[in-house]
C-alpha cells in the first residue's frame, strides 16, 4: 500500500456540508454551510476546490461537478455528542464525546462560581449570559471601560469566556485570571471544556474589535490520541493555529499561531516547500467559524473561501510527490440559519497527493476518526497495536 512522507490534515473550521442525519435533535434541519452561502450569495467561485472535485460531493452553486477530479472526495458524519470545535477535532484523533460537555447556555454560570471567580482573581465580572462576542463587547464595553469590570459570556458551546479592552486589563492579567478560571471550572459542577480570553481594542460601541490575541484553556483529552500516538513513533506533529490549544498540547511537537487564514496558509505553504520532516502538519482556520460564521455573514464568509481557494492553489503546486493533502471542517456553522451557532452537518473529505493515480468519490465516512486512524494507518508498522474505540482507515481506497 502506498504510504505518505508527510500528511496535511487541513480543518477548514466550521465548513459544514448538509445536515446530519440527527440534525432535528440540535435544532438544525435544513442546516447547509457550504450551499446555503453559495445560494445566497450568487455562487461562490472555488476553482482549485472545484477540480479537486467538491461539487461531486454536494450540489454547490457556482462549483461544476467534474469527471476529473484529482482529488478523492467524501463527505464525513460525527459520532459524538456535540457539534463543537474541541468534539470535532477530538473525534479526528480517535477520542468519542458520549456525554456532551456541560453548557450554561439557558441560565448563565451560578453565582456561587461567579463568587469565587471574583474572590480569587480580586476583579469583579459582569455579563453572565449567553452571547455572541462582538454583541456583547458593543453592550458591555463602555461598562467595563468604566468600572474595569471584565465581561463574562457563555454561548450554546461548552465554554466560559473572558472579554477584556487590552487597554484597560493588560493581556497578561487576563491569561492569569481565565487560569484562575480554569483552574475553578475542572469541578465537576462546572466542567466547561473551554475558557476563553477575548481581548479586544478599542475606545467606544462602533471601534470596539477583537485582537488575535484569543487564547483557549481546554480540558486535557481524556484519554491517548492519535497525536499522542504519532508523537511516539517520533513523528513531527505540527498544530498550526488553534490546533495546540484544542488538544492542551497533548501529542503535539511543534505549535505555530497564526493571526489569521491567510498567515495560516501561508505558514503551512512555508512548511510544505521545506519537504522535510515525516508527520502530521494539522492546521486549523479559525476564520471561516469566528469571523463568519458566528457573525452570520454569508458574503464574509464567501470571500474567505475564496481567499482560501486561492492559497490552496499555491499549496498544491508545493506539495512533494509523496505528501497527503486532507481537507475538512470540524463541524458545520451556517450564516443563512437562525441564531448564531454551530450547526450539526456533515463535513466535505478532500484528500489529494500528486501521487494518487485515479481520484474519485469513495463511500462516506461515518466517523471524523477516520481521518486520524488513516493517517495512523499511513504511518503504522506491522508491529504496531493501537486499540482506538472509534475509526476505520480508509487508506486503501486513496491509493
Ligand atoms: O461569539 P463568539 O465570542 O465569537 O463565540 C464563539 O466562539 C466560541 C468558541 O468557538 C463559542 O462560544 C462561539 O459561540
Ligand atoms: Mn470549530
Ligand atoms: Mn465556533
Amino acid at each position: 500500500m502506498k504510504k505518505f512522507n508527510r500528511v496535511f490534515l487541513t480543518v477548514l473550521d466550521s465548513v459544514g456540508i448538509g445536515e446530519l442525519e440527527d440534525a432535528k435533535e440540535y435544532g438544525d434541519l435544513g442546516a447547509n454551510t457550504l450551499c446555503n452561502i453559495a445560494k445566497s450569495t450568487g455562487g461562490l467561485s472555488l476553482p482549485n476546490l472545484q477540480r479537486m472535485g467538491l461539487g461531486n460531493i454536494a450540489s454547490i452553486e457556482g462549483v461544476k461537478p467534474t469527471d476529473n477530479q484529482i482529488a478523492y472526495t467524501t463527505k464525513c458524519g460525527e459520532l459524538s455528542k456535540g457539534k463543537d470545535t474541541i468534539t470535532g477535532h477530538w473525534e479526528m484523533s480517535g477520542i468519542l464525546i458520549k456525554k456532551p460537555f456541560k453548557v450554561f447556555t439557558d441560565t448563565g454560570f451560578p453565582k456561587e462560581l461567579i463568587d469565587e471567580l471574583e474572590k480569587e482573581t480580586g476583579h469583579k465580572f459582569i455579563g453572565n449570559i449567553s452571547a455572541s462576542g462582538t454583541e456583547i463587547i458593543k453592550n458591555l464595553g463602555q461598562e467595563h471601560i468604566q468600572t474595569k469590570s471584565l465581561i463574562l459570556y457563555t454561548s450554546a458551546d461548552s465554554v466560559l469566556q473572558i472579554a477584556a479592552n487590552e487597554e484597560i486589563i493588560p493581556l497578561e492579567e487576563l491569561y492569569r485570571v481565565c487560569e484562575i478560571a480554569r483552574k475553578i471550572t475542572l469541578k465537576e459542577e462546572y466542567k466547561v471544556c473551554r475558557i476563553i480570553a477575548r481581548p479586544f481594542i478599542g475606545t467606544n460601541k462602533e471601534n470596539f474589535t477583537r485582537t488575535s490575541n484569543r487564547k483557549d484553556y481546554a480540558l486535557k483529552p481524556p484519554t491517548k490520541t492519535i497525536l499522542d500516538a504519532l508523537c511516539e513513533k517520533d513523528l513531527n506533529v505540527v498544530g498550526i493555529g488553534k490546533i495546540g490549544d484544542i488538544y492542551s498540547y497533548q501529542g503535539i511537537t511543534k505549535s505555530i499561531k497564526t493571526k489569521s487564514n491567510e498567515d495560516g496558509m501561508n505558514k503551512t505553504i512555508e512548511i510544505a516547500k521545506e519537504g522535510s520532516h515525516r508527520g502530521l502538519i494539522f492546521l486549523n482556520l479559525v476564520d471561516f467559524d469566528a469571523l463568519y460564521g458566528h457573525r452570520r455573514d454569508a458574503k464574509g464568509y464567501k470571500g474567505a473561501l475564496e481567499k482560501f481557494d486561492s492559497q490552496l492553489g499555491i499549496l498544491i503546486e508545493k506539495l512533494k510527490e509523496d505528501d497527503l493533502l486532507i481537507i475538512t471542517a470540524d463541524h458545520g456553522n451556517d450564516p443563512t440559519f437562525k441564531g448564531t451557532d454551530h450547526t450539526r452537518e456533515y463535513v466535505p473529505v478532500l484528500a489529494y497527493s500528486k501521487s494518487l493515480t485515479k481520484p474519485k468519490e469513495i463511500p462516506t465516512l461515518k466517523s471524523m476518526a477516520d481521518l486520524g486512524i488513516t493517517i495512523l494507518d499511513n504511518f503504522n508498522e506491522e508491529k504496531d497495536n493501537y486499540n482506538f474505540e472509534i475509526g476505520k482507515s480508509f487508506l486503501d481506497k486513496i491509493q
